[in-house]
């Protein structure tokens, strides 16, 4: 069996997607997601000029030779533009193969390790009483875990608050990137007054969880971590820029709030310290950007040595096959901790129809041979790409700040 051809699709059915197409000579085909949120287009000129050229002629089956060619071979290794390339051949080839196998992709990554995938949902308000809203909502539609981001006094935008209340949020907002303003003090004086309000209206069973977005230093994180343990969240996210590892170190010092991170790392390597050192709870590499199915199966089994779980990304701006794939892992994966879940509009799901669903605050896998998404290119044809980039952010004097 032969690898016959292979392109990108790129379709926007309300947001920007990137999908990778392989077929075989024996006509069988997988797919894998390509999506670098306000990137897309890098990610497409690396795999159309510098991936797929390679690929033509090989056996689809040799999945981790294949996965080794692109990554040691590229010779300029890691980066998310690398890394999601590679990721997207990979969920390809393991799509493939589980076709052939005639079994869902969960079986021949190890078969169940439970029946359902807890997920958390995205509650969001410009002030604390709108977000509250929002997480009876979820409730009410059964989450057993909510996310809650609310709009801090005196900061006129800030990340995980969508425009209207009630609205999806949704970074990518502008062609080029929209400038935000941002105050550290402002938030670290408020943000704890919204996990009161969500345990006072809540009470304590609901999972809470959190997403700083990296903006804080580590002692403003330790200091956080430590204000909201009387809250007990599941986890506190990305609290600080985690380009330095050690920096976990010094927040774990001072907090026993769980904390999670990793949902801009795309290999091991970023994530080897925090882990070998339970810095971190959870760890958020995803499929797309950690170079797929090969590569974050063995992040999930370093992370298991030490007590860490997976808490995979999951927002709009990962596609419905990412979102696939990443269920039959998580319904594999011993060390499994939660799985994030924002709904994507109708008009993404009739582009990618898939077999996984949403029951009572837990995903259940779909049964059909391979990761259970497909693409439907003639609808995706309807979408045509506009370029959409995220935001950036200054502190209040101007400085150009984490965003
Ligand atoms: O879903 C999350 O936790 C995020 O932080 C979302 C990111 O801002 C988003 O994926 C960037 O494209
Ligand atoms: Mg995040």
């Amino acid at each position: 069996m032969k690898i016959e051809r292979a392109y990108t699709i790129v379709t926007s059915p309300g947001r920007n997607f990137v999908t990778l197409k392989i077929v075989t000579d024996q006509g069988e085909y997988g797919i894998g997601d390509a999506t670098l949120n306000g990137r897309e287009m890098a990610v497409v000129a690396y795999l159309e000029e510098h991936v797929i050229p390679t690929l033509i002629g090989r056996d689809p089956q040799r999945i981790e030779d294949i996965w080794h060619y692109l990554y040691r071979g590229a010779y300029w290794r890691r980066g998310p533009v690398t890394m999601s390339a590679i990721a997207a051949v990979d969920m390809a080839l393991w799509d493939i193969k589980a076709k052939l196998a005639g079994m869902p992709l969960y079986q021949l990554l190890g078969g169940k390790s439970r029946d359902r995938v807890m997920v958390y949902g995205h509650a969001t308000g410009r002030d604390i009483e709108a977000c509250l809203e929002e997480v009876a909502r979820h409730v009410d539609e059964g989450y057993k875990a909510v996310r809650v981001q609310a709009g801090v006094p005196g900061i006129a935008s800030i990340y995980g608050v969508a425009k209207k209340d009630g609205e999806p949020y949704e970074p990518a907002d502008s062609d080029l990137p929209d400038e935000h303003v941002w105050s550290t003090s402002k938030y670290l004086n408020h943000v704890p007054k919204l996990f009161a309000a969500v345990r006072e209206r809540f009470g304590d069973d609901l999972h809470v969880l959190h997403d700083v977005h990296h903006r804080l230093t580590p002692i403003e994180a330790a200091r956080l971590g430590k204000e909201v343990e009387p809250y007990h969240l599941f986890w506190l996210e990305d609290c600080v820029p985690a380009e330095n590892q050690e920096a976990f170190g010094l927040i774990r010092q001072h907090t026993t709030t769980p904390l999670a991170v990793g949902e801009v790392f795309n290999s091991l390597f970023d994530a080897k310290a925090l882990i070998e050192n339970q810095w971190i709870d959870y760890i958020r590499a995803t499929l797309t950007h950690a170079g797929g199915i090969t590569h974050v199966r063995r992040i999930a089994d370093l992370a298991g040595l030490y007590h860490v779980r997976t808490g995979f990304h999951g927002p709009t701006d990962l596609s419905p096959v990412c979102l696939g794939a990443a269920i039959h892992f998580d319904t594999w994966v011993p060390n499994f901790g939660i799985q994030e879940y924002m709904p994507h509009s109708s008009a993404t799901d009739e582009v990618f129809p898939h077999d996984y669903r949403f029951e009572d605050g837990h995903f259940i896998v779909g049964e059909k041979p391979g990761h259970g998404v497909d693409i439907d290119e003639k609808l995706a044809k309807q979408y045509p790409y506009k370029r959409a980039s995220l935001p950036v952010n200054r502190l209040e004097d101007g400085t150009l700040w984490h965003w």
